[in-house]
């Protein structure tokens, strides 16, 4: 296992943040536990931590289920604090922390860094909106996810184009986005983003 990878400078508590923005069905989430598996990072999925919600039947968590089988975003304090929280309760034994799912907008990315941290690399999973599609139909066959159907689907790649790709062009000015050519097999796509993490060191 990889040591963990320290950059100058960035926040002691939180010793590492990689960000992993990407549309739905780019393989953010298969990505992320195979970067887990090789590098021991802590995955911190902002979609996980909200189902959890959703399925602890708690009166919050029915109103997150109803927001997200739209496929719009939940209010940004929300999952802000719900990731905070994943972060401080793992902080003393984190190698390093790999947010999925999280900025999903360009103010959720600017609150990020005024209540946690400035991240040191961005792996953007890049996958054409067709392959996105496609793999949420065919996820959708298994996940019995309420918002991979068609509709929602629709719903969370417009929403992505106009809110989230925006979150790559606000981090493209510091030099810390690594592109990830996501079309090809599972890892073809990890070898790329692999190469992105070790240039960190
Ligand atoms: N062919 C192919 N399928 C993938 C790849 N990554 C993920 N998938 C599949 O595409 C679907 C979406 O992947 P997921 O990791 O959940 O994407 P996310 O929505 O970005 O978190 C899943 O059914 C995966 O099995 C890949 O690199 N190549
Ligand atoms: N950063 C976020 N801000 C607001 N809502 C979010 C965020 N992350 C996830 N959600 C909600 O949870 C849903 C599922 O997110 P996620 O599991 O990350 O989807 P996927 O992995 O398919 O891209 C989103 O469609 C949205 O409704
Ligand atoms: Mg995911």
């Amino acid at each position: 296992m990889h040591s963990s990878l320290h950059v100058p400078g960035s926040p002691t508590i939180f010793s590492l943040i990689l960000i992993c923005p990407g549309g739905p069905g780019s393989g953010k989430g298969t990505q992320c536990e195979k970067i887990v598996e090789r590098y021991g990072f802590t995955h911190l999925s902002s979609g996980d931590l909200l189902r959890a919600e959703v399925s602890s039947g708690s009166e919050r968590g029915k109103q997150l289920a109803a927001i997200m089988e739209k496929g719009e975003l939940v209010p940004l304090d929300t999952i802000l604090n719900m990731i905070k929280e994943a972060m401080i309760a793992k902080a003393s034994t984190s190698k390093g922390f790999l947010i999925d799912g999280y900025p999903r907008e360009v103010r959720q990315g600017e609150e990020f860094e005024k209540k946690i941290g400035a991240p040191c690399l961005l792996l953007y999973i890049d996958a054409k909106a067709e392959t996105m599609l496609m793999r949420l139909i065919k996820r959708g066959e298994t996940s019995g996810r309420s918002d991979d159907t068609a509709q929602t689907i629709k719903n969370r790649l417009e929403l992505y184009y106009k809110a989230t790709e925006p979150v790559i062009a606000y981090y493209q000015g510091r030099g810390i986005v690594r592109k990830i050519n996501a079309e090809g097999s599972v890892d073809e796509v990890f070898s790329q983003v692999a190469n992105a993490i070790e240039s960190l060191q």
